[in-house]
């Protein structure tokens, strides 16, 4: 049996994926964690005046000469209430923070280098440069400036950098929209009480879970029992429903009642590859149906997580628009490993992050048998043994995998 190895696999399904084309435009408020289709450039310019970066007095820099000079105060300008007038030499005007700077004045001393002799006077007891505390306008950014590029997704900061920048609505990528088929006809849902040879669809709740957390919006085939019909009509629900994905879990080995990747065929779909050079993971299979992309994950609990993120979250950021992300990251091996076979292997493991600095050490957890949900809710990150790694000790790089967290 030939498998495809891991790196041919991931650049296999991802190659020929384009961004959805769908845009619409959503409240600023909702648009966390959406894409954005083309830059977003700003609509004002902020500050959209010269604002005071203190609370004392506005002057003229010029005035502040001789010890401790004594300026007229004519006027305040707080946040939301500027100053009408204008600085006259020898006059201050009382300011606070982010109010704007009166016309005629150039610079602002803090009021705790200030005394005030009478109610309409202020002595200043220091010397201040041209433009001291003073925010020019567009210190932050300018009407045009490109707040986010085009593919960025959108943080908290970045939508208050838009709604900053004069947007109540903003144009997204639509989300890429996954269907998700347990298979089995073992499972029953979640919070249901289990029969003595039944078990929980628990899989298909954390690949949910990862797609919410990335943007995509889930359909729930929900469980398909392991009978040919029933799979076929749950394919055609996914792509009545237009769904980019559609992804099934369990049945993709090669048992009797596995039948997903026959019953796919016989669909119309073309599978890709089947069977990758991993652990665990094995039996991932993949390939599409008309314009709905297919991944078949398997069924052990760890098997399918470890797929989901390595390949279907992948692929949802793919389609999503967003710019690549790189979830490996390198550290240093917390214990020894023993010498790898041809498959990659993705062990769930430990983050210890070194007080003092130094990279994290990556501590693989004791057992890495695929079915152990227990490990796996454990684990911080996955640590990555490529095919054919010679055994390696405490304290060699590694590289490891971010895990998706909420
Ligand atoms: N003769 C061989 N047998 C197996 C091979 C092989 O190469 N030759 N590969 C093994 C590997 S590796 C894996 S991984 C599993 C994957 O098998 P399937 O994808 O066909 O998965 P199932 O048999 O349907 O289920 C396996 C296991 O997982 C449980 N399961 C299934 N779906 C869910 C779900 N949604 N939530 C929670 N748990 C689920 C299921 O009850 C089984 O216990 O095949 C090996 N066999
Ligand atoms: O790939 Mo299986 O996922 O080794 O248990």
């Amino acid at each position: 049996m030939t498998l495809v190895p891991f790196d041919d696999a991931v650049e296999r399904l991802l190659r020929d994926v384009s961004p959805v084309d769908g845009i619409e435009a959503i409240a600023i408020e909702d648009a966390c964690g959406r894409v954005l289709p083309a830059d977003l450039d700003a609509r004002r310019t902020q500050p959209a005046f010269d604002a005071s970066a203190m609370d004392g007095y506005a002057v003229r820099a010029a005035d502040l000469t001789g010890p401790s000079p004594v300026l007229r105060v004519v006027g305040e300008s707080a946040a939301g209430h500027a100053f009408s007038g204008s600085l006259s030499t020898g006059e201050a005007v009382r300011i606070f923070t982010g109010a704007p700077v009166p016309d005629g004045a150039d610079a602002v001393v803090i009021q705790e280098n200030t005394d005030r002799p009478a109610e309409s006077e202020v002595r200043i007891l220091e010397r201040v440069e041209p433009g001291a505390n003073i925010r020019r306008a567009g210190n932050d950014f300018r009407l045009s400036d490109v707040l986010a590029p085009a593919a960025s997704r959108l943080t908290p900061a970045a939508c208050a950098l838009a709604a900053s920048g004069g947007y109540g609505t903003i144009e997204v990528r639509r989300r890429v929209r996954v269907a998700i088929a347990a298979t089995g006809d073992e499972l029953v849902p979640p919070g249901t009480p289990a029969g003595p040879s039944q078990t929980v669809a628990s899989n298909t709740l954390a690949i949910s879970m990862i797609v919410h957390v990335i943007g995509g919006s889930v359909i729930d085939l929900g469980i398909i029992p392991d009978r040919r019909d029933d799979l076929a009509s749950a394919i055609e629900r996914a792509q009545n429903a237009r769904a980019d994905i559609l992804v099934t879990v369990g049945g993709a080995s090669v048992g009797d009642h596995d039948l997903v990747g026959p019953v796919l065929t016989e669909a119309g779909a073309t599978l890709d590859f089947w069977r990758v050079a991993m652990r665990p993971g094995k039996p991932l299979m993949a390939g599409s149906l008309g314009p709905m992309r297919i991944l078949g994950l398997p069924g052990n609990p760890a098997s399918s997580l470890v797929t989901a993120e390595l390949f279907l979250r992948p692929l949802i950021e793919k389609l999503s628009g967003a710019a690549p992300v790189r979830r490996r990251r390198r550290g240093i091996l917390g214990l020894d490993v023993k010498a790898n076979d041809k498959r990659t292997d993705f062990l769930r493991a430990h983050i210890q992050i070194d007080p003092a600095g130094s990279p994290c050490r990556v501590v693989p957890l004791p057992r890495q048998d695929s079915s152990l949900l227990s490990v796996f809710a454990r684990a911080d990150v996955l640590l990555v043994r490529p095919a054919f790694a010679p055994a390696a000790v405490a304290g060699e790089p590694c590289e490891y995998v971010m895990l998706t967290t909420g």
